[in-house]
Formats: C-alpha cells, sequence, structure tokens
C-alpha cells in the first residue's frame, strides 16, 4: 500500500508568544493545506516519529528510539493530557519485525507523550482521538546520539513493515529544523537540574511551570535579539529540506552530530524524526513532495518547516 508522510516542525511556544500576523497567517495558511493533504489521505493509521524533551524519557535508561505499545499525553504546554489511542496489536507487530531486521529499538507499554507528539496530531487532526497510532520516539534532544544512519535504517524497517499492511498509513515527523531552546543539557546541568534529567517524571504543577516559563521568557528574549542561545540557520534548514526532498535517503548518513549542534542548535537533532519517516516513506518506493514551507521565526525559536510527501504508485 502506498504511503504518505508530513514532516513538521514543532514548538512549544505556539501558543504562548505571537509572531507579526503575516507570519501567523502564513503558517495558518500551511496548517490549513497539510490538513485538507491528510483529509485527502485518509489515513486508518498514524505512525507518529517524535522527540521527548525529558518528559517520557531521562538519562536514567535513554534509548536511541522506542516504539510505544500503549501510550499517553503528559498535558505540557497546553498539549492533550491522558491515553492515547494506540493500536497495541500492530505497535508490538512493528516492534517484533524491527528486531527481527536487526535494528535495536526499545519498546515501551507506556509512553509519555509530551507536545512534540501530540502537537502535531492536535494540528492536524484537531485532536488526538481521530485516528489510532504508533507512537515512534526517536532521541533528539539528549546526548550521545547514535549515527544518522541508524536513524535512516530503523525508518527503513519501519516502512517496509508499513509498506506491506493493508492500511492507509500516515507517517509523521515532528521536530527541528536549526534551533536552540534552552532545553536543559546534561553537560552544564547543576544538581537540581540533573535530577530532572536524570528522573524528572511527573513534575510537580510548580515545577512544570517554571520550566515552561524559561523557555516562554527566552523566546522573547531571542525575537528581541537579546538572548544567548544559537541563532536559527536557514540556509541549512533548506539544505536539511532539499535532502528530504531528494529522495536519496543515504544522504542523511553525511549529517554529524557534533556539526548539527554547532552549526544549527542543540535541538537540531530533533531532525532525526524527519530522517526516519523520510527513511520509512523511501522504503515504501520512490516519492512525490507536495508542500515545502520553510521560515525562520524567532518567537518560536524555530526554523520552521513543513512538509507533505507521497509514495509513486
Ligand atoms: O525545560 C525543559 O526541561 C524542557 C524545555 C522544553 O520543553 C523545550 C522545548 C522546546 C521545543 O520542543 C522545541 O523548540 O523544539
Ligand atoms: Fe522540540
Amino acid at each position: 500500500m502506498s504511503l504518505a508522510l508530513v514532516a513538521m516542525s514543532h514548538s512549544p511556544l505556539l501558543d504562548y508568544v505571537q509572531p507579526a500576523p503575516e507570519v501567523t497567517q502564513e503558517l495558518i495558511g500551511v496548517f490549513d493545506r497539510a490538513r485538507a493533504f491528510v483529509t485527502e489521505i485518509d489515513p486508518e493509521l498514524v505512525i507518529t516519529f517524535a522527540p521527548d524533551h525529558y518528559n517520557g524519557f531521562f538519562y536514567e535508561v535513554m534509548p536511541p528510539s522506542c516504539i510505544g505499545t500503549s501510550a499517553f499525553g503528559v498535558g505540557d504546554y497546553g498539549s492533550a493530557e491522558g491515553a492515547l489511542p494506540v493500536r497495541t496489536d500492530l505497535a508490538q507487530d512493528l516492534a517484533a519485525r524491527v528486531l527481527e531486521s536487526d535494528i535495536d529499538v526499545a519498546v515501551s507499554h507506556l509512553m509519555a507523550l509530551d507536545h512534540g507528539a501530540v502537537q502535531p496530531l492536535e494540528t492536524l487532526f484537531g485532536g488526538v482521538d481521530a485516528v489510532p497510532i504508533i507512537p515512534v520516539f526517536v532521541n533528539g534532544v539528549a546526548p550521545p546520539f547514535a549515527p544518522m544512519r541508524r536513524m535512516r535504517l530503523l525508518g527503513e524497517a519501519i516502512g517496509r513493515w508499513a509498506a506491506a499492511r493493508p492500511e492507509r498509513i500516515l507517517l509523521v515527523a515532528s521536530g527541528g529544523l536549526s534551533h536552540d531552546p534552552p532545553v536543559p543539557q546534561w553537560a552544564t546541568a547543576d544538581e537540581r537540574a540533573r535530577e530532572l534529567l536524570l528522573a524528572g517524571k511527573n513534575p510537580p504543577a510548580e515545577v512544570r511551570a517554571a520550566r515552561q516559563q524559561r523557555v516562554i521568557d527566552t523566546a522573547h528574549a531571542f525575537a528581541a535579539g537579546t538572548a544567548t542561545i544559537r541563532d536559527l540557520n536557514p540556509e541549512w534548514d533548506q539544505a536539511f529540506m532539499g535532502d528530504c526532498a531528494s529522495g536519496d535517503v543515504g544522504r542523511f548518513d553525511a549529517y554529524v552530530a557534533d556539526e548539527m549542534a554547532e552549526q544549527a542548535g542543540h535541538s537540531s537533532h530533533e531532525v532525526r524524526a524527519w530522517v526516519a519517516a523520510f527513511s520509512a516513506l523511501a522504503a515504501a518506493g520512490a516519492y512525490a513532495i507536495g508542500e515545502r514551507f520553510y521560515r525562520p521565526i524567532p518567537e518560536y525559536i524555530a526554523g520552521f518547516g513543513v512538509m507533505t510527501a507521497t509514495t509513486e504508485d
């Protein structure tokens, strides 16, 4: 069966910081077009590829990737909280097939999903209950990172499984592109911050509120040109999207983790979700790009991209 894909940046700031009205209008337009694409595809199953921001995955045990057989939203930044409609039977089968193909993916029977995975579902479907999902966590914030080749191989294994299924399947990648939001780093964290990075599940409401306020304050400062985080890198973003559009997923292997952080910010590793999803699509055959939108949006601390694609029959 043919596959379809939507890859899009996310931002915790979508409902918290306002860009210029023309930018907001432009985003409303691109989200409308992405929704129309999804309506046309009418998927029966969505495979989400998304990072986590120390809400579900911690350094106590940090896998490079993980398939969820059951999941819930943590509700950060106003994203949906509570049980999510995971196709447990298919997720278990997918995990077994991926492992059989020599890819070491972790499995979670209780995966916590934050805005990274939930926001695109809400944007594309108006909520999280519209279509059953299989969530795939792709580590995009917590070094050390697996070589990008491993993300390609993971995606290809998932794509081979998906292409053989009878359901209409939509792949949704979430994250990126260049950006450097104030996600705590183990290397620079003090003892208290390290506790959160180690095992910070279910923080008290005031701790979550303080974390979120720090990100919102940084976004205001970044838009005003006074933040100390790395700049967005539109050239890097366009080159990466060009690699996604090329259909030659072997190009992803050339990305090197340290260079990515240097050139495009620490959270540029979130593009690993795009790499896995485009590689999954490519495993089902040649594909054609529909939407290709890009704009750097400092208010969202994001080089913001949206792409759609379908395999050619
Ligand atoms: O404070 C924390 O622990 C995490 C902060 C956070 O969640 C930031 C998220 C930023 C993005 O999702 C992004 O810009 O991609
Ligand atoms: Fe993120």
